[in-house]
């Protein structure tokens, strides 16, 4: 079998005795790439997410990245939610520090943490906040400092959970076209979880579709053929961006119907 950096290799997954979730599913992921699963609510897609986070134990099949299995969570897999889950206690600073510091501790010298905490929160553009508790910052602000603390754990693996789901559109846009400049530069592996079909074509070199639950699994496959940089204007007449929009949207329409009209 060839030997992906991600490798999701007969996954399945039962809650109880109720029927699975998820069955035998397969997926690699090389690195760099930008994958987004999408598919119909309750299909399983956070479950697959915390699978590979380590949250989850699979019923079957296992999770390897770069070799290593991902039975337990680790710093080499960070997770963004869609709400964040910064600590409303400590500052801007102190929630990035926080895991900074978890992970670098005795590998980075102190002045070298601390660097390493504003240099993340440049790349979400939140120096200014620094001293700002949760509390005091919008919704994008906050999303910004989660991914920002995300980043500086230098992870393998990025998960993105649904990360602009609760943020208005432009804050959202405007968050896209980051996590694209960032991926850009950095070249980060991405997990990403959407319900949003722009959202996956923007974003991803690969939009994996998932089939209504139960045991979902993988229906279809794209790869995004577009060139980076991505600029949303632009795309908007692409011939090859329309089709690729077109593609996800028939197979969550029409060939996966929404639960809730199959049922009427
Ligand atoms: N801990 C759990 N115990 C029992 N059932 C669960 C548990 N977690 C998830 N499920 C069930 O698994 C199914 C898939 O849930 P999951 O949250 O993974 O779907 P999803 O595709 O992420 O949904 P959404 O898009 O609405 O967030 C649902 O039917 C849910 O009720």
């Amino acid at each position: 079998m060839t030997q992906h950096y991600l490798s999701i290799e007969g996954v399945s997954m039962q809650f109880g005795k109720q029927v699975p979730v998820l069955s035998d599913l397969w997926l690699g992921v090389e690195k760099g790439e930008f994958v987004s699963l999408i598919g119909h609510s309750g299909c399983g897609k956070s479950t697959l997410l915390n699978i590979v986070a380590g949250l989850l134990h699979a019923t079957d099949g296992t999770v390897i990245l770069d070799g290593v299995s991902c039975e337990d969570p680790g710093p080499d897999r960070a997770v963004v939610f869609q709400n964040h889950s910064l600590l409303p206690w400590l500052t801007v600073y102190e929630n990035v520090k926080l895991a900074v510091d978890k992970v670098f501790k005795g590998k980075k010298t102190k002045q070298q943490r601390h660097e390493w905490v504003i240099e993340n929160l440049e790349l979400v553009h939140m120096t200014h906040a620094l001293d700002k508790r949760p509390g005091e910052i919008s919704g994008g602000m906050k999303q910004r400092v989660g991914i920002a603390r995300a980043l500086a754990m230098e992870p393998k693996l990025l998960l993105l959970d649904e990360p602009f789901g609760a943020l208005d559109a432009l804050t959202r846009a405007n968050l896209q076209d980051e996590v694209m400049a960032i991926h850009r530069r950095l070249g980060n592996t991405v997990l990403m979880i959407t319900h949003d079909v722009d959202e996956a074509v923007l974003l991803s070199d690969r939009i994996v579709m998932l089939t209504n639950g139960p045991e979902a699994t993988i229906g279809q496959v794209l790869d995004v053929d577009l060139p980076r940089p991505r600029d949303r204007l632009t795309l908007a007449d692409d011939a090859r961006y329309v089709a690729a929009r077109r593609d996800v949207l028939r197979f969550l329409y029409e060939r996966q119907r929404p639960p809730a009209e199959k049922a009427a």
